[in-house]
């Protein structure tokens, strides 16, 4: 498979780098000046994108490679990935769910108990602070991700209750259809459904007032499910209590009023970054790809 030309968005760990330069013709797209320059020279010879939760691909993108005919997402997230392009040319999508849930559920967890027991403080004043153990936990999105936050969770004594599209069978977590409903009768509210039109911003200042001044928002999401500037204001107000970002609605950018609050922890999207995750999801990228040049059924097919 050498010579089957794959273009990478983005840099990602040196894993799927190397893996992926062994195999194939790799094309880093960030090794040149624009799109355009790169497309003018290698364009034709691309038969594979390797995109990330930071750089998917538009349809300008895939237009623009002839050739194209897999994308694959070191991400479980594709909302960046123009779907609908790729479904009009017949493009398979391939992204990495399972096998980074224990992950982003472990930062998640980790997010709430910095938070709340000022595990990493800005100033070291001594005060007390609230515990984790027993507070009302809401998820929005009892997914793979949500259902490992849900069982962490748990594990710390926390009644859980959920918002999702649907009630879900069998859980023995309260649903509630509504996500204010959910946000008032919880301490801590984790966000970790997908993003997409629906839930663009399902966490407004409606959601946030309803949380309140005790609350916690802990979102190892995407950045765009919640209102940024209504989150910035409340955090500031004090109308609610705290916040545990991973994800921001323009990242790389944080907002200037983020930095420096007391009542934030943030962590710059790392929910799966550590090395056994990166490695994992590497060989699930290079195994869809392989399979689909040796015409076998993809692993982790979206589309
Ligand atoms: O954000 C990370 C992912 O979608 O895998």
């Amino acid at each position: 498979m050498e010579s089957i030309g794959v273009l990478m968005t983005c840099p990602m760990h040196s894993y799927i780098q190397e893996e992926l330069a062994k195999r194939f013709n790799l094309f880093k797209l960030w090794h040149y000046p624009s799109f355009s320059a790169f497309a003018q020279a290698h364009a034709h010879s691309i038969r594979a994108l390797v995109a990330s939760a930071k750089v998917g691909v538009d349809a300008a993108t895939i237009d623009s490679l002839p050739n194209l005919e897999i994308v694959s997402t070191y991400s479980v997230g594709y909302d960046n990935i123009d779907l609908h392009k790729c479904r009009h040319r017949a493009i398979p999508v391939t992204n990495t769910p399972n096998v980074l849930t224990d992950d982003v559920a472990d930062v998640a967890i980790a997010l709430a108990l910095s938070l709340l027991c000022r595990i990493c403080p800005r100033n070291s004043t001594w005060q007390f602070t609230p515990k984790l153990s027993g507070k009302a936990v809401g998820i929005v999105g009892l997914g793979r991700i949500g259902w490992a936050i849900a069982k962490r969770a748990e594990g710390f004594g926390c009644p859980v209750s959920y918002h999702s599209r649907s009630e879900k069978s069998e859980t023995g977590y309260k649903y509630y259809s509504h996500i204010i409903d959910l946000a008032a009768n919880s301490e801590v509210l984790f966000v970790a459904c997908t993003l997409s039109e629906e839930t663009r911003h399902i966490v407004n200042r409606g959601v946030i007032d309803a949380l309140g001044p005790k609350g916690i928002l802990i979102n190892v999401g995407r950045g765009p499910h919640v209102d940024e500037p209504e989150l910035v204001a409340a955090l500031i107000e004090g109308r609610l209590g705290g916040a545990g970002l991973d994800v921001f609605e323009n990242e790389p950018e944080v907002p200037e009023d983020l930095l420096g609050l007391e009542n934030l922890v943030m962590t710059p999207h790392v929910g799966t970054d550590t090395l056994e995750t990166c490695i994992a999801m590497g060989d699930l990228v290079i195994a869809n790809l392989e399979a689909h040049f040796l015409g076998n059924p993809l692993f982790t097919p979206v589309l």
